[in-house]
């Protein structure tokens, strides 16, 4: 019989923002009833009960129904942080079932070094980089698949990022490019906004005035490439009359490396997360010596 997202039963190991984030997209796209996802902490009972408010998720702390919870589960989704990634997996592996999907949204852990530590080259493994603007619906996710990963499998992983936002199904070399573009993007529009703001308030804008009108400027320019379909380098050509204010913008963040800046950044960010995978793989093989 094919399994509905909504029937799925779905389990969080690691209830922080990004679990959260993803949670709350489901929930509001309607997808079943919600004590089917069960939301597991390594502590923090309260963060469980706020999540259970909030969202009407089930969660669990007593050892027998943890585990209970993370065998019984369709989807396992993984959303603890690089740094635990490896004793995370390594307490996961006595627990899982032959064929158990697990869904993991941890920067920089590649699919091989999951199978290395769970020791299963069989273990379906969609690995995957979200964003927190899941939470509002708007998230974009990269999604790459290992071998052992059924058509339902990733029919479910994909419907699940998809009731957060967009999806883009990359081959799983990518998967850190996608991280340097979107899954830390929201971080640059966030740091240019906080700058945007400033400047707007060193110029004598009240502070608030000053985000209201950013906050615009960036949903609307957003808005305008998606509408519109027009390269975002014609909608800046648009806006931006010969020697007018607009080009002596421009011209100061061309003399201060802004464009090169940004592209350094993204790139940093996707070879930030290659050398955090390997410090996943580093820490499991010292935990297995
Ligand atoms: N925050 C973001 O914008 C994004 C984060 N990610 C990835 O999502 C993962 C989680 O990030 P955040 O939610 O920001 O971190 P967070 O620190 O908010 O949450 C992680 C949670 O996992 C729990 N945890 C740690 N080990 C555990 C274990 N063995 N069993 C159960 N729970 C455990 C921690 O107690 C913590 O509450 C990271 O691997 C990160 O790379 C991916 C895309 C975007
Ligand atoms: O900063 C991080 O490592 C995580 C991964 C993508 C966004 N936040």
């Amino acid at each position: 019989m094919t399994q509905t997202l909504s029937e799925a039963k779905i389990t969080f190991v690691g209830a922080g923002s990004m679990a959260e984030a993803i949670v709350r997209g489901l929930v509001s796209g309607g997808s079943g009833d919600t004590s089917r996802i069960v939301m597991l902490n390594r502590s923090d009972r309260e963060r469980l009960e706020s999540l259970h408010r909030r969202y009407g998720v089930s969660f669990e702390t007593e050892t027998d129904r943890r585990d209970e919870a993370i065998r019984s589960a369709d989807l396992l989704v993984l959303a603890f942080k690089p740094k635990d990634a490896a004793q995370g997996l390594l307490a996961l592996k006595p627990l899982l079932r032959p064929g158990q999907l697990i869904v993991s949204v941890i920067a920089g852990m590649s699919i091989g070094t999951m199978e290395g530590i769970l020791g299963t080259a069989g273990q379906p493994i969609v690995r995957t980089m979200p964003n927190t603007s899941s939470t509002i619906g708007l998230g974009a996710t990269g999604i790459s698949f290992s071998s052992g990963v059924s058509a339902e499998q990733k029919r479910l992983a994909v419907g699940m990022f998809e009731s957060t936002g967009i999806v883009s199904v990359v081959d799983e070399p990518q998967i850190n490019i996608v991280n340097g573009v979107s899954g830390s993007g929201p971080a640059y529009i966030y740091y240019m906004m906080e700058a945007m703001i400033e400047g707007g308030v060193r110029g004598g804008l009240d502070p608030e005035e000053a985000r209201r009108l950013t906050v615009q400027t960036v949903l609307g320019a957003a808005k305008m490439v998606e509408t519109t379909g027009e390269a975002p380098e014609d909608l800046r050509r648009k806006v931006t009359s010969p020697n007018g204010t607009t080009q002596a913008a421009l011209e100061t963040l061309d003399h201060l490396g802004f464009q090169e800046a940004v592209i350094r950044a993204v790139l940093r960010c996707t070879e930030r997360a290659q050398e955090m995978g390997e410090a996943v793989s580093a820490t499991a093989a010292s935990h297995t010596k």
